[in-house]
């Protein structure tokens, strides 16, 4: 039997309706009402969509308000006890607002009389496996009381059953909900992982609850199964769900679930293939069927073949969930029948997406108008895609049931295809293109070595010890982004739009002079994102209209798509930095002075690029990396001809490019590096690369960092507590670039006070040298307000300034 299905859809729902209804919300202009009812509106679109584009499980239990981790940590009462003194009443405004304040913090309410208390703060985020979407980490302790405080798994499935669709839920597995936990210090990893153990109860309610109102099936993400797992792991991932199992027998013995139909349990890894943990995942019976990524896990073909899953069913991940080409669905097919065509008769089958449809943008419609002509044809979203598994569906069905492989029918390709594809990669030959050759010529190291540098660099630039700067964006002020709407909708010329940044550059830097800073920064007012950005510059990709994706609750970015050689068609940043050069010689000159600031000139780097794009998927992703890194090597040349002598290269994203496969890791450390190596080394020794990177487990990527060869790293670290710290030994750390670990949370609005700066500084001093320390907040602040900004940097400065007296170097 051949069926359809996909492993999750987008939430966003038409004109980025979970976003709007959210942040509504949020601002008090709808009610509670309004926003669940939104939230209704978006699932039971998805629904009708899918089932009217012919899938036959459709999928619910994929939509969330803010988070699919955050959804269980409240289902399963994982609420860190910071919380204890929130309000969780039953009515559905308490509910949510408990919900939210996990996520975005609290003011505490001490004895439920709304007394403002300290701030609470909200969970943390991290990375969900290796794309760009965050996900809350939950909090677990010997004090969390696991039980299951809401079903509305069950209340949903119950809401598409009576919809009259066929659904199908989908819940986060037990191992992958304890893999984001976070566990109090002193928990062994043993410990850890016999939490799982109290969650599987909770799991077994639910299901057993799904079954009495009639759930033929669940799909159990574990994509956990697609990282390198330790054997402890792997063997309390077996016990769990024999445990499961076992329990969901008992419970049925006294009655509980469906006494005639017992529900089928799915367990779906994506991502990656199963690997080294095939064997004991695929051997856990209660299991009645295994998904499979087979764009991003084939090498689990040989082994899915020779266990022949005889009765069980195997579901098909053929068509890309996490990239934005169209399918090519004659190739699809031959693979299928290649591959699969044997397969014992007992077998049933379902074609799917490799992996949950979150990634994608929602329709390629919209781009239509937009995009160059060739390239929308090439592209497919979430909603093409689920159309390409439906038609494979019926082409692979036709096949199977005629059991004839000239069953093939090229109608069912679109007639347009074969043509279009050709257009793909026919830009123009950027190897027809000089190349620019900087004081480095062609060498992707530089010139000296960092001790080296940093010689010359400590002369050059002669700053105090503890120099103080920031990551780069300033406020993004409401003005600025109506000028860049007005400018994108013609109203404005670019013109107009570039003396509004320009007025805003003018501004910044007086700021930053009224402040004292050290090094300045131009406030990155000309850029929405950071890779959009570059996206836009960069000849090869383009940037879609309404192509967003969910990157956390309420956020959504564009990824641009990278269809061609990439190269750097015109300078990019310089236009900005001459100016900003301009200005600050200009107020130099006004005051007489003749000392010098520098200005750091802030770039994305290669890996980030790539990263938080849709690359082409022809050739591998390190010569695309390669070749983004050749055009930033290029701007990086020209901003040192123009005399920005510090330019910052961000990687945010190096730390997600690592493969979830541990034997995978070093050719990635290895390409990652030499990207950024080439974008950075075509410059004379004065000139101080810095790099910043944030929401990542530094300690992971030492290695990467090290090899970076930056003269300067400012981390994200105060957001995850300086967790980073925990794994460095004090005075024992090697790493001898100048770095800047944090000195306040730019993602709270609170303002750092001066002691709490002290304290973090203090404790950065015992790992690092105090002459490579330098003083920063620990990312952008593009998105605090104009009035939070100052009197933050205020206090970071004043402490800065006091240190220096302290040590008695002024
Ligand atoms: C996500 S990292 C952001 C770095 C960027 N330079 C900024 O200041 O916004
Ligand atoms: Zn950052």
């Amino acid at each position: 039997m051949i069926s359809s299905s996909i492993v999750g859809f987008p939430r966003v729902g038409s004109d980025r309706a979970h976003k709007f209804a959210l942040e509504k919300y949020w601002r008090k202009k709808i009610t509670v009402e309004e926003l669940v009812e939104a939230g209704k509106k978006i699932k039971l679109r998805n629904w009708e969509f899918e089932s009217k584009a012919g899938i036959e499980q459709i999928v619910v239990g994929d939509f969330s308000y803010y988070d699919h981790i955050l959804d269980l940590a409240v289902a399963f009462n994982v609420i860190p006890s910071r919380f204890k003194d929130v309000k969780r009443g039953d009515g559905l405004e308490d509910k949510f607002e408990f919900y939210f304040s996990l996520a975005r913090g609290a003011k505490s309410t001490a004895n439920g009389n709304n007394i403002e208390g300290d701030s609470i703060h909200p969970l943390e985020m991290t990375k969900w496996f290796d794309t760009n979407y965050h996900c809350l980490v939950p909090e677990i302790s010997k004090h969390t009381e696991f039980k299951l405080t809401n079903k509305d798994l069950v209340e949903e499935y119950v809401h598409a059953k009576n919809q009259g669709y066929n659904a199908k839920p989908v819940i986060v597995g037990p191992a992958t909900f304890i893999y984001f936990s976070k566990f109090e210090d002193n928990t062994s990893t043993e410990s850890k992982w016999d939490y799982l153990n109290k969650l599987i109860p909770l799991y077994a309610d639910l299901i057993l609850e799904l079954e009495k109102n009639g759930a033929k099936m669940i799909q159990i993400d574990e994509p956990i199964l697609a990282t390198t797992l330790d054997s402890e792991v792997l063997d309390a991932f077996d016990r769990a769900y024999k445990l499961l199992g076992g329990l969901i027998e008992s419970k049925r013995n006294i009655g509980y679930g469906d006494p005639y139909y017992k529900i089928k349990l799915f367990l779906a890894n994506y991502y990656s293939s199963y690997d080294e943990n095939f064997d004991v995942a695929t051997s856990i019976d209660i299991f009645d069927g295994f998904h499979f990524d087979l764009v991003n896990g084939i090498s689990d073909i040989p082994k899915i073949l020779e266990k022949g899953f005889k009765n069980k069913t195997l579901s098909l991940g053929l068509v890309d969930g996490r990239n934005v080409w169209k399918t090519d669905l004659k190739e699809r097919f031959n693979f299928f029948i290649k591959n699969f065509a044997g397969l014992d008769p007992s077998v049933s089958v379902i074609i799917n997406s490799s992996c949950s449809l979150l990634h994608l943008p929602l329709t390629v419609k919209k781009e239509k108008d937009y995009l160059e002509t060739d390239l929308y044809r090439l592209l497919s979203f979430a909603s093409e895609k689920v159309i390409e598994i439906s038609q494979l569906t019926t082409m692979i069905s036709v096949y199977r049931e005629s059991r004839s492989l000239v069953a093939f029918d090229e109608n069912f390709q679109d007639s347009k295809f074969k043509k279009v594809f050709i257009c793909k990669h026919s830009r123009p030959n950027p190897d027809t293109k000089p190349r620019k050759t900087g004081p480095n010529e062609d060498k992707f190291t530089r010139i000296s070595s960092f001790q080296g540098r940093k010689k010359i660099q400590n002369e050059y630039f002669n700053l105090p010890i503890y120099p103080t700067t920031t990551i780069g964006s300033f406020p993004q002020t409401t003005d600025i982004r109506s000028k860049r709407r007005a400018y994108k909708s013609g109203e404005i010329t670019y013109e107009q739009y570039l003396d509004e940044i320009k007025r805003k550059i003018i501004d910044c830097i007086h700021l930053q002079f009224e402040l004292d800073l050290d090094v300045f920064v131009n406030g990155e007012y000309e850029r929405t994102d950071m890779v959009e950005f570059f996206g836009e510059n960069l000849e090869g990709m383009e940037v879609t209209t309404n192509g967003w994706v969910q990157s956390y609750g309420s956020r959504y970015v564009k990824p641009p798509i990278i269809f061609a050689h990439v190269y750097r068609g015109n300078p990019m940043t310089c236009e900005l930095m001459e100016f900003t050069l301009k200005t600050i010689q200009s107020v130099l000159d006004s005051i007489g002075s003749t000392k010098k600031k520098y200005v750091k000139a802030i770039l994305t780097g290669p890996v980030t690029i790539v990263k938080w794009s849709f690359p082409r998927n022809d050739i591998p992703i390190s010569e695309v990396t390669k070749q983004v890194a050749m055009a930033i090597r290029e701007e990086v040349i020209d901003l040192e001809a123009i005399g920005v002598h510090m330019i910052q290269v961000d990687e945010p994203a190096i730390r997600e490019g690592l493969p979830l496969k541990k034997k995978d890791q070093d050719e990635y450390k290895q390409w990652a590096i030499e990207s950024f190596r080439t974008a950075t080394s075509g410059i004379n020794d004065f000139t101080q690369i810095h790099t910043h990177m944030c929401y990542s487990d530094f300690y992971e990527i030492i290695e990467i960092i090290k090899g970076l060869d930056v003269d300067v790293l400012t981390i994200e670290s105060v957001k995850s507590n300086m967790k980073f710290l925990n794994n460095l030994v004090p005075g024992k750390e090697n790493y001898e670039a100048g770095i800047g670990p944090g000195a306040y949370d730019v993602h709270s609005p609170a303002i750092p006070s001066k002691e709490e700066i002290i304290q973090r500084i203090k404790q950065y001093t015992k790992y690092f040298d105090k002459k490579s320390v330098w003083i920063n907040p620990d990312c952008g602040n593009k998105t605090r307000t104009e009035a939070e900004l100052k009197p933050a940097l205020q206090n970071m400065i004043a402490v800065a300034k006091q240190l220096r007296i302290q040590e008695g170097e002024n």
